[in-house]
């Protein structure tokens, strides 16, 4: 992984994007609790997962869009590659998840509202009964469309080791096993990024 870029035109950052990482850090191992319990995994079933700081909080920024004929579309329909991803609010509207009915619902934040993702790994992990979500980004039809947009998602990955086999409690008649090569995060990670050209 490339190293960290500190800006020193702002003279807080890099502490308190280290306390924000914390912070999202602490929260994420919070709410795979509940992920765990509501799938009567034990609480802590997630903790040791995800302990050795693979995660990554990525500041993202996208330009003006002041061409009238540019796509209206800033970031293509996807799914994030980790466990989970956390979104503080970002500086404007535009994140959009495709509901079951297949309809793209736009998601505004508000305060400290955090908008919480599944990504394919814990779908892969829970043998797709947490199902990741489907998300794009728009370029607003408002006055921001012509204003640039910055987010901070926090992408909580598991440790490269974890084997990302469906867990057995996750397999039954009814859900059969969808994943039957046997991977690691790590293995899963570099065959994304491959497939989406990063490597
Ligand atoms: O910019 C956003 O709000 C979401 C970005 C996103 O989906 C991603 O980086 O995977
Ligand atoms: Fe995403």
């Amino acid at each position: 992984m490339q190293p960290n870029i500190w800006p020193s035109e702002v003279p807080d950052f890099q502490e308190k994007s280290y306390k924000l990482f914390e912070e999202l850090d602490k929260l994420g191992v919070r709410i795979l609790r509940a992920l765990a319990l509501h799938i009567n995994l034990p609480e802590t079933f997630f903790d040791n997962l995800i302990d050795s700081g693979n995660s990554i909080l990525r500041p993202i920024y996208y330009p003006p869009i002041q061409d009238g004929n540019a796509p209206n579309v800033r970031a293509g329909a996807h799914e994030d590659i980790n466990f989970i991803t956390l979104l503080v609010g970002a500086s404007a509207e535009g994140l959009e998840v495709l509901t079951k009915e297949g309809a793209w619902l736009p998601i505004t934040t508000h305060d400290d509202a955090i908008v919480v993702n599944i990504g394919d790994m814990l779908q892969r992990l829970t043998n797709n009964v947490y199902p990741s979500t489907t998300h794009r980004v728009v370029n607003p039809t408002n006055e921001n469309a012509s204003k640039p947009r910055y987010s901070v998602p926090y992408f909580l990955h598991p440790n490269p080791d974890v084997l990302l086999d469906p867990l057995p409690s996750c397999i039954t008649p009814g859900n059969p096993n969808h994943y039957p090569d046997s991977l690691t995060s790590h293995e899963f990670l570099q065959q994304r990024l491959r497939e989406i050209k990063l490597i």
